[in-house]
């Protein structure tokens, strides 16, 4: 059953009801149902997914809007489970960014995050990010906030701050941007838990802990983030990078071995992709009508 209540309402909803919410990335459709099934109350579609493993690109700000809307609305289509979407810089001046904060409303999308780095953006944990000014970032949220078309829509700005300007630059980043409307704030590639709290502490919406795998941040736990008080914890690529490498295992022993029976254990079973996917009671009805055909 498909809810009626909008996307950025279950968003808020689930802030509500999980300290810190844990988000999960889904790089498509069929992970956004197991993640769904598994328990999480929210999830994900990463810049980096859609740029690195939908069309092969680096995450460096290559891709646009329709890429992007063309992933999330595959998402949307088959679950319920509140998406938070990472839209880079936006994509553009003031008019492209409310284009894209009504399209991903349109498309059922929760939540959006657009950062601070200039168009020719990086991931968040490499070196030599270049970012826009404070003024500049804060037109950004003003033409994100302005172009909400359901006041529960979560926009939330990310700040890529601290390695240029120090953590006094991120919160003074994040208090201009919550000033200038946003929902909620991403505190990009945080090197220290304790920064997470000085953060919260001074801005009142909700903030985001991104423990990504392979990058500045340790791999700090719920526990550790919610004594910090971060109200979410966002995993954007842990299951992909799996299918990533569980893939090239197989490819590599097929290749080499003429077999795949020593990487059977790598792989999903039928069972099991057919029991997220709810096949069998497709095959019922299929059933059904058959017989009443007949
Ligand atoms: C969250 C992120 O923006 C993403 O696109 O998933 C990336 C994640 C990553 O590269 O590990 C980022 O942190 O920049
Ligand atoms: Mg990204």
């Amino acid at each position: 059953m498909m809810s009626t209540s909008s996307a950025g309402k279950r968003f808020r909803e689930a802030l509500a009801a999980e300290k810190p919410l844990q988000i999960m990335g889904t790089v498509n459709a069929y992970a956004a149902m197991m993640a769904t099934q598994v328990g999480y109350k929210a999830i994900y579609l990463s810049g980096a997914g859609v740029a690195n493993y939908s069309y092969g690109l680096p995450d460096l700000g290559i891709t646009s809007l329709e890429d992007v809307l063309i992933d999330a609305r595959r998402i949307t289509s088959v679950v319920d489970t509140p998406l938070l979407v990472d839209i880079d810089t936006g994509w553009g001046g003031a008019f492209n960014i409310g284009r894209t904060v009504k399209e991903m409303i349109r498309a059922g999308v929760a939540a959006v995050h657009i950062e601070d780095q200039v168009a020719q953006k990086r991931c968040g944990h490499r070196p030599n990010k270049e970012i826009v000014t404070k003024g500049e970032m804060v037109d950004r949220v003003k033409a994100a906030v302005d172009a909400k078309t359901d006041s529960d829509f979560v926009i939330m700005a990310r700040t890529d701050s601290l390695q240029a300007e120090g953590l006094q630059g991120v919160i003074d980043r994040a208090c201009a941007f919550v000033e200038a409307g946003a929902d909620a704030i991403f505190a990009e590639a945080m090197t220290d838990i304790t920064m997470y709290k000085k953060v919260c502490d001074a801005v009142k919406v909700p903030v985001l802990a991104n423990i990504t795998e392979f990058g500045d941040t340790p791999y700090y736990t719920v526990e550790q983030l919610r004594e910090q008080d971060i109200a979410m914890v966002l995993y954007p690529l842990s299951g992909t990078r799996a299918m990533q490498k569980a893939a090239l295992a197989v490819f590599e022993a097929v290749r080499k071995e003429g077999t795949q029976v020593n990487v059977l254990d790598l792989m999903q079973k039928r069972v099991d992709l057919y029991k997220f996917l709810d096949y069998y009671s497709y095959e019922d009805k299929l059933d059904a009508l058959f017989k009443s055909e007949k």
